[in-house]
């Protein structure tokens, strides 16, 4: 392999550097395995699997591994019953970079390993104050920034679960644009919990109502951050508004049905202006800042390729 170049915190891997671990996997993917990644997003190339997604997924089997032994000898030094809190996993970075089909990839491809079958998986749009309640506070513009999140909900979910409880989250639907009534997640000591949202990198300064309190990445043993140029997430974002336009957006529940009626030229305007005004700014502001706190950057060029690993440490 070519020389690994590294900055003070980071590994650095090209593409190819990076696809060369392949050969480290002890498990290829079966038949049914790849169709089941199929279905999660039918436009992610198979080679992208094998080449990034797979040596990612040896990498945090070792990670979860060495934290599964570590755990044991503390508690049998302490003379203690091993803890029931999972391994946790952080996916963040821009609306429309592809977090919530990473997490769905990794997810799959991490409970193949034996030594943690049980993976789950949790979007912190549910966390999400419901719409009433964003429209009560003049917060219809901001979603997805700081304020627009109950923080103090999530913040209980996770320490819940790490402490080995039960816990349950509220879900959302991006069809109705709102929280689920009387919807939960239940989250019962898997081995491995991905979480993914925007925030899960953001600290307790970013919640000024919040200060003092500790925060998500607190709990967060390894965190991830996809990136992209602005110029591409802004286009698979109207990408994916247009591609709803021809789909969810034509069922009489969704909160953006009377787009349906759009042209698309006038879709693809509606969903610049959504970005230019909310998700955009939110990116630079709240969001980009996070990104040297994760423990590993997956930068991606078009077609959602990725182009560059860094690896903390
Ligand atoms: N690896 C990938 N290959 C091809 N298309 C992808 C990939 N990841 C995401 N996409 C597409 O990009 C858009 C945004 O992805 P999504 O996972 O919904 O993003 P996020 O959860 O960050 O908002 C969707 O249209 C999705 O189909
Ligand atoms: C719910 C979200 C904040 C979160 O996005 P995601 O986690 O799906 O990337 C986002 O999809 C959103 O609704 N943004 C507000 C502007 C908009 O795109 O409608």
């Amino acid at each position: 392999m070519s020389a690994i170049e590294r900055d003070h915190a980071y590994q650095s891997f090209s593409r190819a550097q990076w696809a060369e671990l392949r050969a480290a996997v002890p498990l290829p993917l079966t038949e049914p395995e790849l169709e089941r990644l199929r279905g999660i997003n039918e436009s992610i190339s198979l080679e992208e699997v094998e080449a990034i997604y797979l040596p990612l997924s040896r990498l945090l089997n070792l990670y979860v591994y060495a934290k599964q032994r570590r755990g044991d000898v503390l508690e049998q030094f302490l003379g203690r019953k091993p803890s029931l809190g999972p391994y946790i996993i952080s996916v963040a970075g821009s609306v429309a970079v592809g977090k919530s089909t990473t997490a769905r990839i990794l997810q799959a491809l991490l409970q193949r390993w034996p030594e943690h079958p049980q993976v789950e998986l949790i979007t912190t749009d549910g966390f999400l104050h419901p719409l009433d309640e964003l429209q009560r506070r003049g917060l219809m513009g901001r979603k997805g920034f700081p304020e627009s999140y109950d923080i103090r909900r999530l913040l209980e979910f996770v320490r819940d679960v790490k402490s080995g409880k039960g816990a349950e989250a509220p879900l959302y639907s991006h069809l109705t644009y709102d929280r689920i009534p009387n919807a939960v997640q239940r989250i019962h000591q898997p081995d491995i919990l991905i979480l993914e949202g925007l925030n899960v990198l953001q600290s307790s300064v970013d919640y000024p109502e919040e200060p003092h309190r500790p925060f998500v990445s607190d709990f967060v043993d390894f965190s991830i951050y996809v990136d992209a140029p602005h110029t591409l997430l802004k286009q698979w974002y109207v990408d994916r508004f247009l591609s709803f336009r021809d789909g969810a957006f034509k069922d009489p529940n969704s909160y953006f049905h009377h787009y349906a009626k759009l042209t698309h030229s006038e879709a693809a305007k509606t969903a610049a202006k959504i970005w230019d005004e909310i998700n955009g700014p939110n990116l630079m502001q709240n969001v980009e800042p996070t990104r040297e706190r994760a423990d590993l950057i997956l930068s991606k060029a078009e077609q959602h390729q990725i182009e560059q690993i860094r690896l903390r440490g």
